[in-house]
């Protein structure tokens, strides 16, 4: 029989944190080769049709994220109950969690604005294009779970247009000042992801998709006919997705799936590291 072991908080292992400049993992290629995303510098636009695995996806991003020493979340959640598991964390660090509210998430992306003017005026006064990790900024992580629902389901047709000029905005310009969004739809459609918006973002995650022409919504016009099409992905095999990065060819890759109890001990282990402190005493740059 082994022993019982009791873990009082003083002998609780806090790991090292990670920084949200350091590569992100969120699962394997077709051949096997880990596959990594450079989240700071790159927006990641997340679509397909429902049960296609965006949810996991973010649940991997958002993980790692939480992970971060450098991290400041704002998550944007109408159904709650993906990005709503982090509400207590998200608190701990000073962040938002924003629910089925359009003025609620207008306020914060109207804020969001502010702070990334703020941030301009600091590079341009010190000279810079952007931020690096020595600079010892939070990054700002806005993660948006149904981007839809924003712009296109709920609000007076004025919320929804200011909703989206602001995500706009921020998807342009926030990448240089570490504040890169990563929105999610199950609607790959125009008039939810016009190419203007679409183009802004670094990194694109089509699951399956209903057409090939959904699919070239997300990837870029002209890749289903190129053989790279998200509907020819098996409604069998939730998780798989074809990425491109910009300036690329889309790589078929299989997400990392975290379980919900997965996700529940590292919501606990988040928030108990944040509200005991324990994440001061660890360096905040190697
Ligand atoms: N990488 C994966 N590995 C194993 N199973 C997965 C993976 N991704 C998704 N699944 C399975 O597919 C289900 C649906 O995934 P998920 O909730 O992420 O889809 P979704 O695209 O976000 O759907 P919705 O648009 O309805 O929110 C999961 O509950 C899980 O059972």
């Amino acid at each position: 029989m082994h022993p019982t072991i009791h873990l009082s908080p003083d002998t609780i292992p806090v790991a090292p944190t990670l920084s949200m400049f350091d590569p992100v993992f969120v699962g394997i290629d077709e051949f096997g080769a880990p596959v990594y995303l450079d989240l700071v510098y790159h927006n990641l636009l997340d679509a397909g049709e429902p049960g296609g695995g965006k949810s996991v996806l973010i649940q991997n991003l958002v993980a790692h994220a939480f992970l971060c020493h450098d991290f400041t979340p704002v998550l944007l959640d109408p159904k709650w109950v993906e990005l709503g598991m982090w509400m207590e964390p998200a608190d701990a660090l000073g962040g938002i969690f924003v629910g089925p509210d359009i003025e609620g998430g207008l306020r914060v992306l109207r804020r969001l604005q502010k702070v990334m003017d703020r941030r301009y005026a600091w590079l341009v006064a010190h000279g810079r294009r952007k931020f690096l990790p020595t600079d010892l900024i939070k990054v700002i992580g806005v993660f948006i779970d149904e981007l839809a629902y924003y712009t296109a389901t709920t609000g007076t047709p004025e919320q929804q247009k200011e909703f989206i000029a602001l995500v706009r905005d921020l998807v342009a310009r926030g990448r240089a000042c570490a504040m890169p969004v990563i929105a999610a739809t199950q609607r790959p459609s125009v008039d939810i992801i016009p190419t203007s918006l679409r183009d802004l973002f670094g990194y694109r995650a089509a699951f399956r998709c209903t057409t090939p022409n959904s699919s070239d919504i997300i990837l870029g016009h002209g890749w289903a006919s190129a053989g790279f099409n998200a509907q020819t992905i098996s409604p069998t095999t939730p998780g798989v997705f074809y990425l491109i990065a910009e300036g690329g060819i889309p790589h078929l890759v299989k997400a990392a799936y975290l379980s919900d109890e997965q996700i529940h001990q590292l919501v606990d282990y988040v928030t108990w590291t944040h509200r005991s402190g324990q994440r001061d005493s660890v360096p905040l740059a190697a």
